[in-house]
């Protein structure tokens, strides 16, 4: 089964979305994502200038194959572009064997692993009681795990708090909107905001919140602890990443779960976090981490060391990476949780799927491959709009992490 063409497909159905169609002679198709928000069309170059081209005549089937090509073939590894691009074809081509073999991609992957799929949503307000009102809104939905994220008095356009209840989108400008940030407003605003979360919804829902890689490693060790009594299923990002070695000092100092990773592209970035057990949960996803292929062999590595999946699942993430994270999550024997922003309507028409949710739990359907297509007149109505993600500087100017 030959490749016979391949397509870049962007569109933007309430935001940008950059899709990969690969097709090949024996008329069926799969479907990447390749988003990558704020940059998209840098991926959308890297695909059609220099993955595309040799991808034409190449066997379908052969997966692994052509992982490794477009891996150490580019001489110039890993990175968010590159791992995205891959990632795409990727999927793309587990899509197609599962559509060829007639059978869901879970089975491809060694078979499901477990019924459904706890999944968690984002609950936010721009002050306390309005964020406990919307964990209430997840709760009553059938939600069991919830992400609480809440304004900060002083902090102008805090991370997380967006405009409607089950949407947000943080890339909202053509040119990044300016935001304000204190952690010492922060650390100690949302031990206040936890402990009016227990109060009010007590410890049947678990509650998990993100940092967004502000914080000093002492500061999160601080904040950590300071949550430990609200019993988190996980505090995320905390602190930038890059230096593995940091969240030794965090680990030291408290029992709270940390979950780290929806920017990392390889098991390069997550190695010493996984194999001296300094994080619990590993939030790498298909798209940002070369596909399927790559995935699995973190998810392996993790499991070694009781790290659990937390796959990053925020709206910037197409329903093609959710239906193939939902076929990975529904195999993955170290399975922790799956991050679930919804969609906007646009967005779900654009991309008809087999994936289903029903009071906080997931399936990605029976369909042969993923189950995620596009429909390409529909995604034609919706053309590029430049959007970029955000900044944040602190009080007295300096820049610093968003
Ligand atoms: O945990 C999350 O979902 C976030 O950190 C994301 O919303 C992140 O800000 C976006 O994916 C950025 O595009
Ligand atoms: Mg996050």
């Amino acid at each position: 089964m030959t490749i016979r063409s391949a397509k870049v497909i962007v569109c933007s159905p309430g935001r940008n979305f950059v899709t990969l169609k690969i097709e090949t002679d024996a008329g069926i198709y799969g479907i990447g994502d390749a988003t990558l928000n704020g940059r998209e069309k840098a991926v959308v170059a890297y695909l059609e200038e220099h993955v595309i081209p040799t991808l034409i005549g190449r066997d379908a089937r052969s997966i692994e194959d052509i992982w490794q090509f477009l891996y150490r073939g580019a001489y110039w590894r890993r990175g968010p572009v590159t791992m995205r691009a891959i990632a795409a074809v990727d999927v793309a081509l587990w899509d197609i064997k599962g559509k060829a073999l007639g059978t869901p991609l879970y089975d491809l992957l060694g078979g499901r692993s477990r019924d459904r799929i706890m999944v968690y949503g984002h609950a936010n307000g721009s002050t306390i009681e309005e964020t406990v009102a919307a964990v209430g809104r997840y709760v009553d939905a059938g939600y069991q795990a919830v992400r609480a994220q809440c304004g900060v008095p002083g902090v102008k356009l805090a991370y997380g708090v967006g405009r409607g209840d089950l949407y947000y989108e943080p890339a909202d400008s053509q040119l990044p909107t300016e935001t304000s940030w204190s952690t010492a407003r922060y650390l100690g605003f949302i031990p206040k905001l936890f402990d009016r979360l227990r109060e009010v919804h007590g410890f049947d829902v678990h509650l998990l919140h993100d940092g967004h890689h502000r914080m000093t490693p002492l500061e999160a060790a601080q904040l950590g602890r300071s949550l430990e009594p609200h019993r988190l299923f996980w505090l995320e990002d905390v602190t930038p990443a890059e230096n593995q070695e940091a969240f030794r000092l965090i680990r030291q100092h408290t029992v709270t779960p940390l979950a780290v990773g929806e920017i990392f592209n390889t098991i390069w970035d997550a190695k010493d976090l996984i194999q001296h057990q300094l994080i619990d949960y590993i939030r790498m996803t298909v798209v940002g981490s070369g596909g399927i292929t790559h995935l699995r062999r973190v998810a392996d590595f993790a499991a070694l060391w009781g790290v659990r999946t937390g796959a990053h699942g925020a709206t910037d993430l197409s329903p093609v990476t959710m239906g193939a994270a939902l076929h990975f999550d529904s195999w993955v024997p170290n399975f922790g949780i799956q991050e679930y922003m919804r969609h906007s309507p646009e967005t779900d028409a654009v991309f008809p799927h087999a994936y289903g949710f029903e009071r906080g739990f997931m399936t990605p359907g029976e369909a042969p491959g993923h189950g995620v297509d596009i429909d390409e007149a529909l995604a034609a109505n919706y053309p590029y709009r430049p959007m970029q993600l955000p900044v944040a500087r602190l009080e007295d100017g300096t820049m610093w992490n968003w």
